[in-house]
């Protein structure tokens, strides 16, 4: 069942968040010699990745990628990569290995091969820490989007190119199957448009509301 923590401001939300992913990882340690801890980008999971970035735990037995990524060059301000490198991938946790999800190729399609291959050794995810656009897009499946059937299926693979209106720049994402997969699901929405926009994803059809393919098991993280 879906739990949601609700939490008095953004910087307790990012405490409290971080607290449960190195709690997640920490207990997954017990158990593998390695686990991954898959993230998203975009513009909420900063303070979060910052805190948690200090947290004593074995990071050279973490394996760190992210949930999609806009297909532009690492530095470029809209990067995924370049939030993770400068955020999570500091302090205690530069310790971790970083999957990459973007390469030199001139388009997601031509880069897809080689990264798939770098990441069908790191699968299933064991913690799994999702976004939400308000448009109830996670990850890179956005409503509409060219590859969403695709993206969707069960027999998907690993990693699938997309291109959508409100995407901008073309995308990368890992498929619905691989994510759903998570032993942990965690999502980070801040603010109350997003609170009301997930409890109205929570009825929908995961194709006009991809969010809700996850939501089953997920503890929900919210602050105004
Ligand atoms: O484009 C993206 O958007 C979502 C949500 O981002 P936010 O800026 O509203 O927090 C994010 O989860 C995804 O990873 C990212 O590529």
């Amino acid at each position: 069942m879906m739990e949601f923590r609700s939490y008095p401001d953004r910087e307790l939300l990012a405490m409290g968040l971080a607290d449960a992913l190195a709690s997640d990882l920490k207990n997954c340690l017990l158990t593998h010699d390695w686990v991954s801890l898959c993230v998203p980008g975009g513009t909420s999971p900063g303070d979060t990745f910052r805190m948690l970035s200090g947290v004593a735990l074995d990071w050279d037995r973490v394996h760190v990628f992210l949930n999609d990524e806009r297909w532009v060059p690492e530095g470029h301000d809209r990067s995924n990569t370049s939030l993770l490198r400068a955020t999570l991938l500091t302090d205690r946790a530069s310790k971790a290995k970083l999957v990459p999800m973007v390469n030199d190729a001139d388009t997601p399609e031509e880069g897809i091969p080689a990264l798939e291959a770098g990441f069908a050794s790191e699968l299933p995810i064991s913690v799994l820490l999702l976004g939400m656009g308000a448009d109830m897009h996670t990850a890179s499946l956005f409503p509409g989007a060219d590859k969403l059937d695709l993206a969707m299926s069960a027999d998907a693979p690993i990693l699938v190119p997309m291109r959508a209106e409100r995407a901008g720049e073309p995308r990368i994402t890992l498929s619905r199957r691989v994510l759903a997969d998570a032993m942990e699901t965690h999502v980070l929405i801040m603010g109350d448009e997003k609170r009301t926009v997930l409890e109205r994803a929570r009825n929908q059809d995961p194709m006009d509301a991809p969010i809700a393919a996850f939501l089953k098991d997920a503890v929900v993280h919210w602050a105004p």
